[in-house]
């Protein structure tokens, strides 16, 4: 392992160990013309990384732009020089090319960079390393004939106490000819070979250059022996060439390549738009890059996205968690979709306690989310990415909205998970605690990189004091080429021209459904723990439980202001026989639709865009969209149809109806129930479109009372709709219209609500006849069907891009 960190620390870090003697250059934008001399004199500054205690490393890497003294004298001429520039509007200098001729100058062979170790090593017999150089955790003997089973319980023969692993996950087999195999046993993780998952149940022949993954550990065979590699969470890390194009060909990422060793903590700042959102997409595989690549400890992460992916951790900006629930229940939930099925409760439990203890979030275990200060809540968001013990951690401007104090215990936190034995790259807004970075990525406008080295020394490099002042260059100068400036300088050259070397290539990912995580819960089981998490949030919400009573007992109840005496029977002069419409019931019924399509709506209208985050980060972890979408259907829709049978009872109970319906015999006032429930329920599921289509909560509220009123005009109580041609059909794609219909024909809706203008016309889907409720009501729920189906296409442009396929 020192050997491997010794020679990754030369690969990553720019050969530390030669490179370490050429002089740092104050590579300012506003060097004058002869700056190709040396800034400094005097040795250059060693970079102790950990080694060096911590207040220490603080007081080195404040990265508040403190000049060093060889350049302060270079600022000052800066400053001098820039008079004008700064009297109009204090504009931030102009870029100049950073002075490295001198670096340039260099014979051809200095400035070879050389090919990072780990590309292409072998090992003696030929065998490629799994993980660069590192040796084996374990070895095996697995003799011919013999079977090897690998798994979590204990009577395994290769027992991995690791919950990603399955209690009986995959055996070995040595055939007695010399062959060998690997049989997935059904894992909820998978098996992989070589990255690819192998079916579940399924068998592959394995050779001695095969890698097989279940879960953190990786097993190859060399020589009859099995060597095993546990991912303890120390892996290197690297971007090779990486280039996102979108469509119409623009690059909103541009060739960027940087790479740590084991352990780091990496900070990436930039100006809105420089990219940072698209580059942490690119090194998640959440959106891959179009060229370049990712390589997690060597292996390249998009070719093995479906067995890496689940070493990788991500923590977007807005949190991750259902704000109402406990920390401790919120974490419940989290394992139980996250570990394969057959986990215990208590090893669930056991994981979530030694997380809890690790991230010091015991003593607030038993609050609500909600209470809980900003810097706690991100803690328990970046708890709950800890749980499946990833080694790569990548965080989304955690920082922001937090006041300095907890800015700092935030950094001060991913400073820790990095020294535990983790890869930490952090995006961020907030420059103060950039020191306790290994490494700082700055990306330019136009997504290159215009910076990766130490944070103590950027400021320096680009010649600014602030950070601030900075920033304004690259809005001041967007056109500018700070990348070309990046790759002139020396510190390109010592931090990351070795890894800039390799040839970028393009990305030949592998079948989408290589790519896709496995899902390490049955549809039915993560449906299960859907509904109960739904569930356990609605009911800590109380007020919301309130309001859902309340609304359809009001909207129930305004119906009964209605004309009170009146029933809901057709009006029919007993002498002449003639029809005169039943105003008092076309209005009730027109009243109790629009109660039901509001409450309906209205219970589903923020569902999913207020835990879209949470659903983006769940998908990628494999969680079932059909699952997701179904434990919304089940929950709100009971909730709904329980509101319409409210709405129905209330608004039904104190009127005279028909004494026979036409479907449910004497039971009338269920049988006009029921559309008002359907109704409810098809609204809920439109509710569900608005909320997956928009991009804000805010958006919800207007696009529901649109939907509210559009539902009005087309019940046909106002007015008649059959024979209006266009209007007719078109009412046919509204839920209401279906639903009163369905009432009308127990109510006989054809002589309650007639056409006056041609008493001969008659509306179809008013026949008082049970085939035409049936037909009404089929139509209704067919619509909340296809609702459904438009839902789960809407949120899949909601999902990282490896799982729409
Ligand atoms: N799918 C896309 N199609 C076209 N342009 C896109 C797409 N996604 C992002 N962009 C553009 O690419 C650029 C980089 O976007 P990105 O969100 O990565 O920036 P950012 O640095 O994260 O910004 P911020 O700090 O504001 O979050 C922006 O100009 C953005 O408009």
């Amino acid at each position: 392992m020192a050997a491997r960190h010794d020679q990754l620390g030369r690969a990553q870090l720019g050969h530390r160990g030669p490179r370490q003697h050429q002089r740092h250059v104050c590579a300012g934008p506003a060097d004058p013309p002869d700056g190709d001399r040396p800034r400094h004199s005097g040795a250059p500054r060693q970079r102790h990384r950990r080694s060096a205690p911590r207040p220490e490393r603080r007081r080195r890497g404040h990265g508040r732009g403190r000049l060093r003294p060889g350049c302060a004298a270079v600022w000052r001429r800066r400053r001098r020089f820039s008079t004008r520039s700064s009297r109009a509007g204090r504009r931030a200098q102009p870029p100049q090319q950073p002075a490295q001729q001198g670096w340039q100058q260099q014979p051809p062979q200095a400035q070879q960079p050389q090919v990072p170790h780990q590309q292409g090593v072998q090992s003696p017999q030929g065998v490629p390393p799994v993980h660069g150089d590192r040796s084996p955790t374990t070895f095996h003997q697995l003799s011919l004939g013999r079977v090897m089973r690998i798994g979590r319980a204990l009577e395994n023969e290769l027992v991995v106490s690791d919950l990603q692993v399955s209690r009986h996950h995959a055996e070995f087999t040595a055939h007695p000819d010399g062959r060998f195999e690997i049989r997935d046993l059904g894992s909820h993780n998978g098996t992989y070979v070589n990255g690819q998952p192998i079916a579940k149940s399924g068998t592959v022949l394995i050779g001695p250059n095969d890698i097989v993954g279940v879960g953190h550990s990786t097993f190859r065979i060399v020589g009859g022996q099995l060597e095993e590699f546990v991912d303890t969470g120390e892996v290197s890390f690297s971007a090779r060439h990486l280039t996102v194009t979108v469509d119409g060909g623009k690059q909103i990422l541009r060739d960027v390549s940087f790479g740590v060793p084991e352990k780091s903590l990496i900070g990436v700042i930039g100006p809105s738009g420089s990219g940072k959102s698209t580059l942490l997409k690119a090194l998640t595989g959440y959106r891959p890059a179009n060229q370049g690549d990712v390589l997690y400890d060597n292996r390249s992460l998009y070719k093995q996205f479906a067995e890496l992916r689940q070493r990788i951790g991500l923590v977007p900006q807005d949190d991750i968690l259902h704000k109402e629930l406990t920390v401790r229940k919120a974490l419940k939930y989290a394992a139980k979709l996250r570990f394969p099925g057959d986990t215990a409760e208590a090893e669930r439990e056991a994981r979530i306690d030694e997380v809890l203890r690790e991230l010091k979030l015991d003593i607030h275990k038993d609050k609500k989310v909600t209470s809980l200060s900003g810097g706690q809540r991100k803690r328990v968001s970046v708890a709950l990415e800890l749980l499946t013990k990833p080694s790569l951690i990548f965080l989304d401007e955690p920082t922001s909205g937090l006041d300095p104090g907890m800015d700092r215990d935030v950094m001060q936190l991913l400073r820790g998970l990095a020294d535990d034995g983790r890869t930490v790259l952090v995006v961020t807004h907030s420059v103060a605690e950039l020191g306790l970075c290994d490494k700082l990525l700055v990306m330019a406008p136009g997504g290159s990189v215009a910076y990766f080295g130490p944070p103590e020394e950027a400021l320096n490099f680009f010649g600014y004091s602030t950070w601030a002042d900075v920033f304004s260059a690259f809005e001041n100068y967007r056109d500018y080429d700070w990348a070309g400036r990046w790759r002139g300088s020396q510190h390109y050259q010592m931090y990351a021209a070795d890894i800039d070397a390799v040839a970028a290539q393009s990305v030949n990912m592998p079948p989408a459904q290589q790519m896709r995580p496995p899902k390490p819960q049955s549809w039915g089981s993560q449906l299960f723990t859907l509904i109960r998490r739904y569930v356990s949030v609605i009911v800590s919400d109380k007020g919301f439980m309130a309001l859902m009573l309340i609304l359809p007992a009001v909207l129930g109840a305004v119906s009964l202001l209605i004309d009170p005496d009146k029933g809901l029977l057709v009006n029919q002069n007993a002498q002449t026989g003639r029809i005169i419409p039943n105003g008092t019931a076309t209005t009730v019924l027109l009243i109790l639709a629009v109660g039901a399509c509001f409450a309906g709506a209205a219970n589903s209208v923020r569902e999913l865009i207020k835990e879209r985050v949470i659903y983006e980060r769940e998908r990628a972890t494999g969680l079932s969209r059909s699952a997701y979408l179904m434990s919304k259907v089940v929950v709100l829709g009971m909730i709904t149809v329980i509101q319409g049978g409210l709405v129905g009872a209330i608004g039904f109970a104190t009127r005279e109806l028909p004494e026979e319906g036409l479907v449910l015999g004497g039971a009338v006032m269920l049988e006009l129930s029921l559309p008002i429930m359907a109704l409810g329920f098809t609204s809920m599921m439109f509710g569900l479109i608005i909320s997956a289509l928009v991009k804000t909560a805010e958006k919800t509220m207007p696009l529901l009372v649109m939907f509210a009123i559009i539902q009005v005009v087309f019940t046909g109580c106002l007015f008649i709709l059959h024979g209006t041609v266009g209007v007719n059909e078109f009412s046919y794609l509204m839920p209401s219209r279906w639903a009163v219909a369905a009432a009308g024909t127990t109510l006989d809706f054809n002589k309650i609500n007639p056409n006056t203008d041609d008493p001969t016309s008659t509306d179809p889907l008013w026949d008082h006849e049970a085939a035409a409720w049936g037909m009404d009501m089929a139509a209704l729920i067919a619509l909340g069907a296809l609702c459904g189906v438009l839902v789960a296409r809407f949120l899949r442009r909601h999902e990282p891009e490896v799982m729409r396929k």
